[in-house]
């Protein structure tokens, strides 16, 4: 198996890293626009791998997409990144260009590779990917729910003083600061819910600490994280490669699923080795639903700014 990564910023490398330190496959391009980075990181890893008894062929490639032919998953991970103040959202302008060079560019060489989108902001990304290449829907995914589920979980069993492990929590809707929706009502640990240890201000709290979850490590950092977003890249790569069919909350194309049409948008999915391959309702209160269809009425109106990108969608 292949998986080329493009953008060796902080975290596309990350995500190379996790994917080689795991051999979820045997060869792992790192491909990047700026001259010498991925080369220089890939050549890193690879000594690394040397210390870590790893055995991948890790390469860089400074925008030589020939390097990358039969990927089976390219993730990409090329764009700025926001720096403190601002939201993913603001990103668009920039990063539209970008993402959608960058898959044409890679499907000349990998015409049947599943696309992981991680560029931000990563919902008209993934819907910008899946428009311009005209790639059937499940062969694009956006990375949101892994990692906004992640920080839903961390930020639990910091109030339980449990094992994250132990834990069932989801996050659906857009990955932006005020579109996700941390689903509390669902959250277990041990299959119990969460509401029965937490009382409601806790339960509310973790969900805002969650929603703010990126703001929060980019003022802290002084711009975006790395670690558990290239870990959930991973994650996903995982699911993917391996086949485990894994329900992953991600961003996919909906067509009346949650009410939503025409629009790319995170909800648990099971991933495989088709991509995404089944999209698992979770049968939302009204309440739940309504901040889903407020999510989609957000995601979609920065949908639309693609139109004035002339980007040719
Ligand atoms: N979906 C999610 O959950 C997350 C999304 N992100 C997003 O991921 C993106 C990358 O973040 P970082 O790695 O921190 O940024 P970074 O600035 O460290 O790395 C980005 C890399 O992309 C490269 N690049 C730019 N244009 C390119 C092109 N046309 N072809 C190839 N490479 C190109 C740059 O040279 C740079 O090395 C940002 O848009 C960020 O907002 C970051 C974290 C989580
Ligand atoms: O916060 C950001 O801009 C990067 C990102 O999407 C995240 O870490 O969730």
């Amino acid at each position: 198996m292949k998986v080329t990564v493009v953008g060796a910023g902080a975290v596309g490398a990350t995500c190379a890293d996790n994917i080689a330190r795991r051999e979820l496959a045997h060869e792992v391009v790192l491909l990047d626009i700026k001259e010498g980075i991925s080369e220089g990181k890939a050549l890193d890893m690879l000594q690394a791998s040397t210390l870590l008894d790893c055995d991948v062929k890790l390469t860089g490639s400074t925008n030589d997409y020939e390097k990358t032919a039969g990927s089976d998953v390219v993730v990409i991970t090329s764009g700025l990144p926001r720096k403190p103040g601002m939201t993913r959202e603001e990103l668009i302008g920039i990063n539209a260009g970008i993402v959608k060079g960058v898959t044409e560019n890679i499907l000349k060489h990998s015409p049947d590779a599943i696309f992981v989108i991680i560029s931000n902001p990563m919902d008209t990304m993934t819907y910008l990917a899946l428009k311009s290449s005209g790639l059937p829907k499940n062969r694009v995914i956006g990375l949101g729910g892994a990692l906004d589920s992640a920080r839903f979980k961390t930020y639990l069993s910091l109030a339980l003083n449990c094992s994250p492990n132990d834990l069932q929590a989801t996050v659906v809707g857009g990955h932006g600061d005020t579109t996700m929706i941390p689903l509390t009502r669902l959250a277990t640990k041990g299959g119990v819910p969460v509401s029965q240890f937490l009382d409601e201000e806790t339960l509310k709290k973790v969900a805002a600490d969650t929603m703010v979850g990126g703001a929060t490590l980019t003022s802290l950092i002084g711009t975006s994280a790395w670690y558990a977003p290239g870990a959930a890249g991973a994650y996903m790569v995982e699911s993917i490669l391996r086949d485990q069919k894994r329900i992953i909350p991600s961003c996919v194309l909906l067509e009346g699923e949650y009410g939503q049409s025409d629009i790319c948008l995170g909800v648990p999915v099971v991933l495989g080795r088709n991509g995404w391959e089944e999209i698992i309702d979770y049968k939302l209160n009204d309440e739940e639903q309504a901040a889903f269809n407020k999510s989609a009425d957000a995601v979609r109106n920065m949908n639309n700014v693609l139109s004035t990108l002339e980007l040719g969608v």
